[in-house]
């Protein structure tokens, strides 16, 4: 359907008012205006608004199937990702997955067992169309020292197809170790990386998120906490980066993970966070399938009664950035999932309801998340930006989001790729024992 030339014309494609700036187009109410598009040399030459009297012959007729960007995931774990067959978690708890994954990492996770995974899930995200990804790297002694130089070689061997970041992993209380952490700090800035903490309730807390903040500003480094991944409804630490980011005058971007404590707490509590956060502009990442797997489950046989995610609507209706992304595949902390960003959608359509109106929300997972990570112009269909684009089979929402799409033609510089899913059975030998 797509020419190998990587220069040609299609009309007749539905894109989408919030992943279209400037196109002048009359949207319906979903969102959606079919747009011809042409594109040269692996850009996108022009996009307007669909006109039968213009439509020539040598265009290629999309039919009104839906064209996205290519997704960006900004909130993923490729050091972990694909162990649970050797290590599964116990009892779906948050608690069975910290220790799990502590026991593999101490055991198994040298260079070789990281970069094979790693490369199993990018090669994953890449046929389902994700063309920038952040992952987290448990930065716990002495991994530190395996997973950043394995990320540094990833980084380059996908450059051009995925551009991959990585912050830091480590319990806040690792922050104690003043002296290793500037170690870490240093390290991570040398990788041009992100410095990432996973924030609870300790005493000292503030007095650790100020040294974040500190060596994140001593520097240059943007920010990524992993916050409040709990029912518990005394977790307050999102309130707590917000007013450390805003007492140390940090001008770095922050993306904040998870905050699910948020959701239990009282009204009045919730509005004081939200205020702050939107002042000191965090961005907000919820991971809807993870946190619907690990929160709210008991291990005596009762039946959840919540979802796990953050207040993404009220956040969003602030001003503040929103995004949802994958977090983890087939881990101890998520049995499931494959870094598909349409499936993500699907899933946070549903948990979130990002719908009745979809408004703005096709951003969670494209434009938002980019200019979260810094990626110009990604996350969008636009005149002058590279033709890096998904072309599903639906027409409408409830086509898109009702069936996997796995016949999805994914397009990057123009030319559609080949979209083969890697095969588990690769993975086999890194499983046994
Ligand atoms: N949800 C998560 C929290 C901490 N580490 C992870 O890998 N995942």
């Amino acid at each position: 359907m797509i020419p190998a030339s990587g220069s040609y014309r299609l009309a007749n494609a539905r894109v989408h008012r919030s992943l279209t700036p400037g196109l002048a187009a009359t949207f319906d109410g979903d969102g959606f205006a079919l747009a011809d598009i042409s594109v040269a040399d692996g850009k996108i030459a022009s996009i307007v608004a669909h006109a039968e009297s213009k439509a020539q012959a040598d265009a290629i007729d999309f039919a009104g199937r839906i064209v996205l960007p290519c997704f960006v995931d900004c909130h993923t774990h490729i050091d972990k990702g694909h162990i649970w067959p050797r290590k599964p978690n116990p009892d779906g708890t948050f608690m069975g997955a910290l220790n799990a994954t502590g026991a593999d990492r101490a055991a198994r996770w040298s260079a070789e067992d990281v970069a094979r995974r790693m490369d199993f899930s990018l090669r994953s995200a890449y046929a389902h169309g994700t063309k920038a990804m952040r992952t987290h790297l448990d930065s716990v002694p002495p991994q530190e020292e395996i997973s950043w130089p394995v990320f540094e070689t990833m980084r380059e061997r996908w450059r051009g197809r995925i551009e991959l970041q990585a912050a830091c992993l480590l319990g806040i209380e690792g922050v104690r170790d003043k002296a290793w952490f500037e170690r870490l700090a240093k390290r991570v800035a040398a990788a041009k990386g992100v410095l990432g903490v996973v924030t609870y309730m300790v005493p000292d807390l503030e007095e650790l998120l100020d040294h974040v903040f500190a060596q994140a500003i001593e520097h240059g480094l943007d920010l990524d906490f992993h916050a409040d991944e709990t029912d518990d409804v005394a977790a307050i630490s999102l309130k707590k980066i917000a007013e450390a980011s805003l007492w140390n005058g940090f001008e770095g971007n922050i993306l904040v993970g998870h905050c699910c404590s948020l959701s239990r707490q009282p009204d009045l509590e919730v509005l004081d966070t939200l205020d702050k956060v939107a002042k000191a502009r965090l961005a907000v990442v919820s991971l809807p399938m993870c946190n619907l797997y690990l929160q709210d489950r008991r291990s005596n046989g009762t039946t959840p009664r919540w979802r796990g995610v953050t207040l993404l609507h009220e956040m969003k209706a602030r001003g503040i950035k929103v995004a949802v992304a994958s977090d983890n595949t087939r881990d101890p902390f998520y049995a499931y999932g494959d870094l598909d960003m349409l499936e993500v959608y699907r899933m946070a359509t549903r948990i979130l309801h990002f719908d009745h109106p979809v408004g703005d929300w096709p951003r969670a997972v494209t434009a938002t998340p980019a200019e979260v990570m810094r990626l110009e112009g990604a996350g969008t269909l636009a005149v002058g930006g590279s033709a890096d684009f998904i072309v599903f089979k639906g027409r409408n929402w409830t086509e898109l989001l009702s069936r996997p799409e796995s016949d999805r033609i994914v397009v990057r510089e123009g030319r559609a790729i080949e979209r083969r899913l890697p095969d588990y059975a690769e993975l086999d030998e890194l499983m046994v024992g």
